[in-house]
């Protein structure tokens, strides 16, 4: 029989739960098992590698926006292999050099493979090995979704976010299956490397969660980059297709219609699930939503069945979260972090004002209530809601700015902030202001007067869309 080692600390996942490991650590024994890619999905085969493709990608599909502008650009070409090898130079050594460090710590202790529950604080590992720990932290992530009604899926030539940024060439036809966050992104990132993309989406609109004129906004846009076909609902991947295909992908229109699309490569991006169904947590009193989430307090300490605290277990990120972002991962980590060392002076992870970004061409951001919701929420008298374009700003002008647009909400009464939505250039980046403004309380009206905004600097669409919504003298 396998015998037991025990440790003050078990993390299972090495995504953000390898962040946990202050100095406090040093002189305590601690197993981070992780039986992926060291690191995690963010670093390996999520918002990095994406974001590392996604620019350079911007820059070859910007020829048009510039012919607009006077400018001549032609783009004779990306080479794939160079940007894939440049972006995995990178990162596969922090992946790797993260390994080595957990594996050779003087108190760490490296598993690197998967672990399931075998007691309510055992895990055994698939090599047999059996971990116990006063403390676990389960960090074990999500996965993408593979829906077991489209036939084909595991056809050679399709991809999900896992492998898609490390195939042997560019596709010339990617098809891709999905309109949210990741469809989106390797849409765009397969259209500016030069690929002829076709996003496929069961809705009407891309990005159906955001405010309803930011999803409309973009599915416009991107409807004029890269073919764009909604409304239908893929039912199989078969082998082959016309010109060579390797694939083709079989859609259903909402009228009963069949379409057919040839494909090279075929990206898979229709939600993530979290990876809790496949650590055999009946062995355990953990609690898991309806949608396999663990369920945990706003301390990040896991719950049973009766809502009661497990002594000793927490969790963080995507395998407990209904936001899987990496800087929500990153606050509930800290939020462990904390609470590990300082049980007497617990804090709690802070949900309030959680943002997001998708970062296509054009980006998107988001943070608080779409302007449905608010009305819903306060009453469409009690709401003032500005969409501000950017191209009655300055740099707008500048830009050759069209469709894209800043849209603040804010509550009559309380003079708060309560969402922005933008999509355009840069809108990571512009909503920040309005975060801080959210989380530290400062009333719309002194966000847009009481400080300086440069001119004329892109900031000036924020600017101007909270001076369209609170009254100030001059
Ligand atoms: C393509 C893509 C792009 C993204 N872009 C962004 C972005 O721009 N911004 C953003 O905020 N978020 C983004 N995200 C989301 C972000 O990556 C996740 O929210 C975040 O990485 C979750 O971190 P985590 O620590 O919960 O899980 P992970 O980083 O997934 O770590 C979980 C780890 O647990 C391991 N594991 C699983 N089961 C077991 C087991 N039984 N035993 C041992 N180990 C196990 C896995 O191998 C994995 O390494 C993106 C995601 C994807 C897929
Ligand atoms: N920039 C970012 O912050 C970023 C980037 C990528 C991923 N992420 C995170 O990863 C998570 C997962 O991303 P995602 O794009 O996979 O999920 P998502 O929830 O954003 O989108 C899922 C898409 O798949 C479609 N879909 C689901 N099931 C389907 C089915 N059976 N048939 C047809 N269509 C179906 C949905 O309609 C939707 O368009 C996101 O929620 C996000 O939090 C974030």
């Amino acid at each position: 029989m396998a015998e037991t080692a025990h440790y003050d600390l078990v993390i299972i996942g090495s995504g953000s739960g390898n962040s946990l490991l202050t100095p406090y650590w040093d002189d305590k024994n601690v197993a981070s098992i992780d039986g992926g890619i060291f690191g995690g999905t963010c670093l390996n085969n999520g918002c990095i590698p994406t974001k590392m493709f996604l620019y350079p990608a911007d820059h070859a599909a910007m020829t048009d926006r510039l012919s607009a502008l006077g400018v001549d650009m032609e783009v004779t070409g990306t080479d794939y292999a160079a940007i894939r090898d440049r972006v995995f130079g990178i990162i596969d050594p922090i992946s790797e050099g993260g390994a080595e460090y957990r594996a050779n710590g003087e108190h760490t202790t490296l598993y690197p493979e998967y672990a399931h529950f075998t007691g309510p604080k055992e895990l055994t590992t698939d090599s047999g090995a059996v971990i116990t720990g006063d403390q676990i932290v389960i960090a074990a992530g999500s996965r993408p979704v593979l829906p077991a009604e489209i036939s084909g899926l595991d056809h050679p030539a399709v991809h999900t976010n896992v492998d898609m940024m490390r195939l042997s060439d560019l596709p010339r036809r990617t098809v891709v299956l999905g309109g949210g966050f990741i469809a989106s992104e390797a849409a765009a990132m397969f259209h500016g490397l030069g690929s002829e993309v076709t996003q496929i989406n069961r809705s009407a609109t891309l990005l159906r969660a955001f405010d309803h004129d930011v999803s409309q906004t973009f599915t416009e846009v991107a409807g004029k980059a890269w073919t764009v076909q909604l409304a239908q609902q893929v039912t199989a991947v078969e082998d082959g297709g016309d010109d060579g295909a390797a694939a083709t992908v079989v859609t259903e229109g909402s009228d009963g219609t069949e379409y057919r699309y040839p494909a090279d490569a075929v990206i898979v991006a229709m939600g993530r699930v979290p990876n809790s169904d496949t650590l055999n947590l009946a062995a355990t009193d953990v609690a898991t939503h309806d949608d396999d989430r663990i369920v945990v307090n706003d301390f990040q300490q896991v719950l049973d069945k009766h809502g009661k605290v497990i002594e000793g277990i927490w969790s963080l990120g995507d395998i407990n979260s209904e936001y899987q972002l990496k800087h929500v991962s990153n606050l509930e980590a800290r939020t462990v972090m904390n609470n590990l060392e300082n049980p007497d002076s617990m804090v709690r992870s802070d949900h309030r004002f959680v943002p997001a970004a998708v970062f296509t061409q054009p980006q998107v951001a988001t943070v608080g209530l779409t302007e449905a919701e608010a009305i819903d929420q306060y009453g469409a008298d009690a709401v003032a809601v500005k969409k501000q374009y950017y191209r009655d700003t300055a740099y707008g002008w500048a830009m050759g700015a069209e469709e894209e647009f800043a849209k603040v909400i804010v509550s009559k009464a309380g003079n708060r902030i309560l969402g922005m939505h933008i999509v355009g250039e840069q809108a990571a980046t512009l909503i920040q202001p309005i975060l801080t403004a959210m989380q530290f309380d400062i009333p719309a009206d002194k966000l847009a007067r009481g400080q300086y905004w440069i001119h004329p600097a892109l900031t000036e669409v924020v600017e101007n869309a909270l001076l369209g919504t609170v009254d100030v003298p001059y």
